[in-house]
């Protein structure tokens, strides 16, 4: 049992070591909003809301997480008593949807508790590896760029390579890019660009043997998705459409997907990933972990997250270095041979390096 005595807001800002483009928009500052929560005894269990400034990719931003921490789920949160981070739903349940700003919560709350039973978060979220295989995402940029990047990241060794696509940045991009590389593991990302209109170059990718598309079609559809499927050799991968474990009980039925990207942000924390990951082992949809251009902190929750065994495909998980100068935690993150070690300490297993913190602080907040 645990008492939450305190919760401190730290908005930072980060600089991406190079502008990140999909079909919605270019990412060049990272704002993100990192909570700090205190039990009773001052141990401190850490969360990030991974939104981004402007509402592209969901409908959260930085500032409407901001006001659903500072206005309700903060307040409701100081002073109550939980057994385990599940019994957060009771706080959660009277707020509608609002995923990345309780999971801010929900992933500090796990922390703080794997660290009270002193076990690493792999271990309290019941993962097994010891190691989890890192892949890398290449923004849209000129062919020539990209193919650099893919290079430079083979030679790192990540085990599986996602390229962005954009309706006019889509097959000859991808044709060009097989050229290089006949065998390189690769899907797409649409970012919902496409609509079923787009059946027939949708089909003429079948010829590139993609690892999945993902999220070709509208944000919220699992209709569509079903059709497109039907018609399409290449996996389907859910990632914007799948905001919860109801989601992805609907699209598996339907035949929606074969795959799906599971975000803690978007499914709004760890106890709601579980859930969808034991879902998916049940019914035979394949799993990975995805990113959002996030700090260590996120990262590190990421990488518990896909210790679990149904994470069998490599996730958006890659080195800090891949994003960041330097990296909130230490150690950073770092992939070995296309690999990433799974922490055995306490919680995340990483340290929040406070003074580099302080510098990249641009407001803080306590509740208590
Ligand atoms: O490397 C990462 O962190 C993930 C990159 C990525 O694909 C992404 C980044 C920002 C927003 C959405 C997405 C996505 O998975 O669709
Ligand atoms: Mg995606």
């Amino acid at each position: 049992m645990i008492e939450i005595h305190k919760a401190t807001i730290h908005a930072i800002e980060l600089n991406l070591l190079s502008p990140f483009s999909t079909s919605y928009g270019t990412v060049t500052n990272r704002e993100l909003l990192l909570l700090e929560v205190e039990d009773i005894s001052g141990e401190a269990g850490w969360g990030e809301v991974v939104a981004f400034s402007t509402p592209w990719y969901t409908e959260e931003t930085i500032q409407t997480c901001f006001h659903m921490l500072n206005d309700f789920l903060l307040p409701a949160l100081i002073g109550k008593r939980l057994t385990t981070p599940l019994d957060l739903q009771e706080i959660f349940n009277p707020i509608k949807r609002n995923h990345m700003s309780k999971a801010a919560i929900d992933c500090a709350v796990w922390d703080l508790f794997a660290k009270k039973n002193n076990k690493s978060l792999s271990q309290a979220l019941g993962g097994t590896k010891e190691a989890v295989e890192a892949g890398v995402v290449v923004g849209l940029d000129d062919i020539h760029k990209m193919v650099h990047k893919i290079d430079e990241h083979l030679k790192a060794g990540y085990k599986r390579f996602k390229v962005k696509i954009k309706p006019g940045a889509d097959y000859d991009l991808i044709k060009q890019i097989r050229n290089h590389y006949p065998k390189l593991p690769l899907m797409v990302d649409a970012n919902s660009a496409y609509s079923l209109n787009d059946l027939n170059l949708l089909q003429k990718l079948d010829e590139f043997d993609l690892m999945m598309i993902e999220q070709p079609l509208d944000s919220s559809d699992i209709i569509d998705h079903r059709h497109l499927q039907q018609q399409l050799r290449t996996p389907v991968c859910l990632d914007e459409s799948i905001v919860s474990y109801d989601d992805a009980r609907k699209a598996i039925e339907l035949g929606s997907c074969q795959v799906i990207n599971v975000k803690v942000g978007r499914v709004g924390g760890l106890t709601e990933a579980k859930r969808i990951h034991d879902l998916c082992q049940k019914s035979n949809v394949r799993l990975w972990v995805g990113g959002m251009l996030e700090s260590g902190i996120s990262r590190a929750h990421n990488i518990a997250l896909a210790s679990l065994e149904n994470f069998t495909i490599p996730g958006d998980i890659s080195a800090s270095s891949r994003y960041w100068n330097k990296d909130v935690i230490l150690p950073e993150v770092e992939v070995d041979d296309g690999l990433i070690h799974v922490p055995k300490e306490p919680g995340i297993g990483y340290r929040v390096d406070r003074i580099f913190l302080n510098k990249v602080s641009t407001y803080q907040k306590t509740y208590a």
